[in-house]
């Protein structure tokens, strides 16, 4: 069970707003997090990782504290291990394919598994500039997969994938989600693409 209750000042356009989130995720939930642009669905995910640190509030998953900004407990990114899809991808231009997943995982045949559900088995040896939008979209997604987090967190993963590859992928990674005992967090702004996988939703909405 992840559960967050947190306050973050964001540095909004017109004044001062608050994300202010308090909501449990069930272990193995797959939840989709959508709202109005600039609400702060990115900045929610961020925090969840340790790569922003709200004002206020506490984190805990399994019963182990993640955050408390009373008792200033902050775990690094490194020790919270979570699995990101940043919406711009952030892969390492000199990096291959392949040696995207080696970066995470050492298990020759988790990867080469890997590659078959992002369908980028024969793109192995390519550097990003050299892969389409969807492929390096695929790319993101399997890396933070490779590390098999129990916690993935994936804002608008699948925005760069034609209807076809999208649900295919989608099917795929929901065994995989199912197989892993992985709790997912989701952000898209698609009504429908994320149908039959999600088993929850939260709606962020900034406040003033
Ligand atoms: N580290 C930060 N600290 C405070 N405010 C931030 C921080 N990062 C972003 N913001 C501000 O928070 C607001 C929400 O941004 P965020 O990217 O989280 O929204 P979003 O809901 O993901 O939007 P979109 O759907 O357009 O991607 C913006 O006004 C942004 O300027």
């Amino acid at each position: 069970m992840i559960s967050i209750n947190i306050e973050k000042k964001l540095k909004a356009y017109s004044g001062q707003q608050w994300l202010k989130i308090d909501h449990q995720f069930a272990d193995s939930s797959i939840t989709k997090i959508y709202g109005p642009s600039g609400a702060g669905k990115t900045t929610f995910l961020k925090i969840i990782a340790g790569l922003v640190v709200p004002e206020k509030g506490g984190i805990t998953v399994d019963g182990v504290t993640w955050l408390n900004t009373s008792s200033k407990i902050s775990l690094s990114p490194q020790k919270r291990l979570v699995g990101f899809v940043f919406q711009n991808y952030a892969l390492f231009p000199n990096m291959t394919v392949q040696e995207h997943l080696e970066y995470a995982s050492n298990d020759a045949q988790w990867i080469q598994r890997l590659l078959k559900i992002g369908k980028l088995e024969t793109l192995s040896d390519h550097k990003p500039e050299y892969l389409s939008g969807g492929q390096q979209q695929r790319l993101a997604i399997l890396r933070a997969i490779a590390i098999r987090p129990k916690l993935l967190l994936m804002d608008e993963p699948f925005s760069a994938l034609d209807p076809k590859m999208k649900s295919a992928l989608i099917a795929e990674l929901k065994l995989l989600f199912a197989e892993l005992k992985m709790t997912v967090l989701i952000v898209s702004h698609n009504p429908q693409e994320l149908e039959g996988l999600v088993d929850g939703e939260l709606l962020i909405n900034a406040e003033e």
